[in-house]
């Protein structure tokens, strides 16, 4: 990483409050593995070293606004790609144990073979859909947060992270600006889960002023056997919300 690029992402991560100068090796490693995967398949539609520094790390690390996570917590990273916004929280959050999931088996390999490179035994990467993962023994209400960055509309990441949360447990979704109606059915969706929305905090991204909203929705009770319902099905008929 250039002497620009690092100051970026120092910057970047100033603004949130994190501090990454311990890590910054780490965060080069992480950019030239991540440059090396997209040459190898393409990972992620963002090429140049400033888009990945304030796109994908910056942008990752703006998950812990608020702090939202403890010390010791398991933390389910629901969709995560190629490995976000894992890896980056990983490289700051020791204290975390975190488990990235995605569907795709290349993208988990990606993670794991990177999450091995960088050192971080805190990170646990699985292949699966969560709604399968949501029905298993092991792994439904066994999480103390479901972190979630571009996946779905709020209903839908509700119904796919709520059966996985532990009474108490969080679910933190970061996403673009949110409209009245995503938010509403968002609502509904906690509600029938078993949780209630507790946050809504927009906020612009450090350098680039993107507008993001982080999410926080906080499980109360245990989620009706009947969610989440089969494959695909949360995302075809999203909850109390009607998509075009
Ligand atoms: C747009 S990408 C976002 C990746 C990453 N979170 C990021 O911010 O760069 C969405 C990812 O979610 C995964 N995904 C979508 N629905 C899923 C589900 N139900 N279970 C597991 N993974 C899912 C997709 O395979 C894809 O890799």
């Amino acid at each position: 990483m250039n002497a620009r690029i690092l100051d970026l992402l120092r910057r970047g991560a100033d603004e949130l409050g994190v501090d990454v100068e311990a890590k910054l090796p780490q965060f080069g490693q992480l950019l030239e593995l991540l440059q090396q995967g997209n040459a190898r398949f393409n990972l992620t539609a963002l090429k140049s070293e400033e888009d990945i520094v304030l796109k994908h790390f910056v942008d990752s690390l703006s998950c812990l606004r608020g702090g939202y996570f403890t010390a010791s917590n398991r933390v389910l990273d629901l969709g995560t790609g190629a490995g976000f916004p894992t890896l980056p929280l990983a490289l700051v959050r020791p204290d975390l144990r975190f488990t990235p999931v995605d569907s795709i088996r290349k993208k988990i390999g990606f993670v794991a073979e990177t999450a091995r490179a960088l050192g971080l035994d805190h990170v646990t990467p699985l292949v699966g859909r969560a709604e399968t993962l949501g029905r298993q023994t092991e792994h439904r209400a066994a999480y103390d947060r479901v972190v979630v960055r571009a996946v779905a509309a709020l209903p839908i990441l509700v119904e796919l992270a709520l059966p996985l949360l532990r009474e108490g447990g969080l679910l933190v979704a970061q996403k673009g600006p949110i409209g009245e109606d995503e938010l509403n059915a968002g609502r509904r969706a906690a509600g029938e889960l078993g949780g209630r929305v507790q946050v809504v905090d927009p906020f612009g991204l450090p350098l680039s002023g993107d507008a993001r909203t982080l999410v926080v929705v906080e499980k109360l009770r245990p989620t009706p056997e009947k969610y989440p319902r089969r494959e695909g099905v949360p995302n075809a008929q999203p909850l109390f919300w009607k998509t075009k």
